[in-house]
């Protein structure tokens, strides 16, 4: 059948990881790259064309689905609502305490216009919210536990770099082995967000910046380190570049449950990430597709990955799903 023609909106890690992405999925085409930048300072593989994101409105009609790779800090809150209203769109809006406000937000315009406005795709929300709600739903006598890392976390480096004062930077996130541990063992530990997870910052100042000032804005930012043992070490730009490039992470969500006194059962779903941007893209890109399917079948407004049929990411067909179940 014809290509689903993409738009990327905002080239960082997840615009350069989609545009990978597509080139993985014969069913699709980039259209363009959309950027709040000169377009003419992004140096584009393949031959991709790029544009100023103020062309996005004349190309409505070029674009089926266009994928957001802004940041969850302060670019998707002002831009997913906006997009929404012109085209179908995916996001990877991250701030999980303000999924259900950034959900609203994006409802209304994408209804009204009669599109289909997928949020918060991705690992986490994303895969690891599905496989919590499957090990909710499955064993609902039993504990969930999700751990991510040791890995660098995209939503927290890029709520770092917001900061006033800050030149560049990336967060660590690591898991507590004693924690794990406890789960592992099957003990079902009721464990504090403090107990999981510390957060480790590596931060370039801008000249003239005051390292106390920008490192208690990073500790004390609320939905991202305020409930952490966070620390910040400064570093200069060439050891960022050369120490800190890579993107690495992972996890798994875990469900520990009882069917019966003498039955207990463990489900885990598990990453082991290279490149935290590349599969995150590549998420966002197979939920692209089945974001088309649904507006073709006339499902508007804003979605979220638990109102997505497995099948529907698939390029296959139902009936190939079907006699492919073995
Ligand atoms: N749900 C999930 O599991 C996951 C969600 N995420 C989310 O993805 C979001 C984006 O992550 P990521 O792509 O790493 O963020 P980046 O910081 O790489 O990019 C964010 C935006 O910043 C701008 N930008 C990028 N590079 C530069 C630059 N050199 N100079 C100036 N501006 C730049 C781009 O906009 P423009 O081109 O318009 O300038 C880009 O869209 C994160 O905030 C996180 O919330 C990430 C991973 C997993
Ligand atoms: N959204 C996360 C994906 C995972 C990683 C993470 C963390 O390290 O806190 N939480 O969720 C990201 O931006 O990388």
């Amino acid at each position: 059948g014809t290509t689903i023609r993409i738009g990327i909106a905002g080239y960082g890690n997840l615009g350069r990881g989609v545009q990978s992405a597509i080139a993985k999925n014969p069913d699709m085409e980039l259209v363009g790259v959309y950027t709040r930048r000169d377009p003419a300072t992004l140096s584009l593989p393949g031959g991709a064309s790029a544009f100023h994101m103020d062309e996005l409105v004349k190309h409505t009609n070029d674009i089926d689905v266009l994928i957001l790779c802004g940041g969850s800090k302060s670019d998707l809150p002002e831009q997913t609502p906006a997009l929404a209203a012109l085209f179908n769109t995916v996001d990877s809006f991250d701030t999980h305490a303000k999924i259900p406000e950034h959900f609203a937000a994006v409802d209304a315009p994408a209804t009204t216009a009669g599109k289909t406005a997928l949020i918060s795709a991705g690992w986490d929300p994303g895969m690891f919210s599905i496989n919590r709600v499957y090990g909710e739903a499955l064993l609902p006598d039993g504990e969930t536990y999700t751990f991510w890392g040791r890995g660098l976390s995209q939503g927290h480096s890029d709520a770092v770099r917001r900061v006033p004062g800050v030149a560049a930077g990336v967060q660590y996130t690591i898991p507590s082995t004693e924690a794990i541990a406890k789960v592992r063992a099957g003990d079902r530990p009721t464990l504090s967000t403090r107990e999981k997870h510390v957060r480790e910052c590596f931060v370039v100042l801008e000249d003239g910046a005051d390292a106390e000032v920008v490192k208690t804005a990073i500790v004390t930012m609320e939905h991202y380190f305020d409930q952490y043992e966070t620390t910040v070490n400064f570093i200069d730009a060439a050891t960022l570049a050369s120490e800190h490039s890579s993107m690495p992470h992972g996890g798994f969500v875990f469900r520990s449950g009882n069917t019966s006194d003498s039955h207990a059962q463990v489900i885990e779903y598990s990453l082991t990430l290279q490149s935290n941007p590349e599969f995150t893209s590549s998420v966002l890109v197979a939920y692209a597709r089945a974001v088309h399917k649904m507006n073709q079948a006339g499902q508007i407004g804003a979605k979220t990955v638990f109102d997505v049929a497995p099948g529907l990411l698939s390029p296959k067909s139902p009936e190939q799903l079907r006699a492919e179940m073995l």
